[in-house]
């Protein structure tokens, strides 16, 4: 399934209608992982890790040898009302920054051997005030989704999303809160670190917002309501590694609140997602527990671009090298159970 589409009813459609998880190759892997040398579950969730991998990807020694991470970047219209720590301009002097490799995420892609991709989204033309109009029209938010789904690598054999974008933990919120209720401030953290007079206005913004747009459709018209270009791309892509049986590592808040609006619209539209890592940011535990994942590493990272998802490709490598490179007992002449 590689078409692309051309309106967001195409897009929902394709939603509705994306590859399963093959039964047979997991079942085939639970077999394997049951003769190798170690005691039974001793790999704990490594064993999971591989198992599910290769429902998604089948190959009897399926390795990880191609995993691409892109990061989306784009600008918000709500970072004018003071949202954020840092001023809106970082967006675009960050994504010069991933450009020449001074970023962590071009350090973790790096040790990881992961490629990387960058791609801006129209940084010079931010998204509207999401507190009095919806953050895009509707050919924005289809030209960011197809941005997404056109920036994955076919060839990829795993693809970690993350993102850029100056006040967008303030769109993840407002996502969070018009999806999952709980109150605004339930789901608005400190970001890149707003005080606490920063933290209360961003609140506040959170709740005007969501007072503005909450149940006015499904989880993609929340998304182009509250989220923000780099969100829509990060959807985008999340849906056309299903469509290619890509497996992914989910990032932090942001990301997770992308994934969100399309579980929100077609469920079980994140089975070939896990969740790479906790964020510091305060709402991401609860997040991860409304999409029923449980992250891999907890780091106190608060920096998206990917990088949380990141450092997870070397412990889904691990999952599957283990998996493919171990002895059987009956091959190493060790004694069963
Ligand atoms: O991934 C996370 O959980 C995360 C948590 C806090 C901040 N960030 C990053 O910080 C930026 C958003 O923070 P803010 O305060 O501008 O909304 C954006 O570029 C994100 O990549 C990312
Ligand atoms: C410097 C900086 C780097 C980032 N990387 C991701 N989000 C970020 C936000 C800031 C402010």
């Amino acid at each position: 399934m590689n078409t692309s589409f051309a309106s967001l009813t195409e897009f929902r459609s394709l939603l509705r209608a994306m590859p399963a998880c093959d039964d047979a190759a997991m079942a085939e892997a639970r077999a394997h992982d049951a003769m190798l040398t170690k005691p039974p579950g001793a790999l704990g969730r490594l064993e999971d890790l591989a198992v599910w991998y290769r429902g998604w990807r089948g190959g009897a020694r399926a390795e990880i040898a191609a995993p691409q991470i892109i990061v989306f970047a784009g600008n918000h219209g709500v970072a004018a009302r003071g949202v954020s720590a840092f001023p809106a301009e970082v967006t675009a002097q960050m994504v010069s920054n991933f450009e020449q490799g001074g970023a962590a995420i071009n350090q973790i892609a790096r040790v990881n051997g992961a490629s990387l991709d960058v791609v801006p989204l129209s940084l010079d033309r931010p998204t509207q005030d999401f507190t009095v109009a919806p953050a895009m029209a509707e050919d924005e938010f289809t030209e960011a989704l197809r941005a997404g789904w056109e920036a994955v690598n076919p060839e990829a054999d795993l693809l970690v999303v993350g993102e850029m974008g100056i006040a967008n933990t303030t769109s993840a919120a407002a996502l969070a809160t018009a999806l999952l209720g709980g109150g605004a401030e339930f789901w608005t953290g400190r970001g890149t670190g707003v005080d606490d007079a920063g933290l209360s206005l961003k609140t506040e913004v959170v709740a005007e917002g969501v007072a503005l747009h909450a149940d006015k459709g499904d989880g993609l018209e929340a998304l182009r309501r509250l989220g923000g270009r780099e969100l829509a791309a990060m959807a985008g892509a999340l849906a056309r590694a299903r469509a290619l049986r890509i497996p992914v590592i989910l990032d932090g808040f942001i990301c997770c609140a992308a994934a969100l609006s399309l579980a929100r619209t077609a469920p079980g539209a994140l089975d070939h997602c896990v969740a790479g890592h906790l964020s510091a940011e305060s709402g991401h535990r609860r997040l991860l527990g409304a999409l029923d994942k449980e992250p891999l590493l907890e780091l106190n990272l608060r920096l998206g671009e990917g990088s949380g998802a990141g450092l997870a490709i070397g412990i889904l490598k691990a999952a599957l090298a283990c998996h493919a490179g171990m002895a059987t007992f009956a091959e190493a002449g060790v004694s069963d159970a």
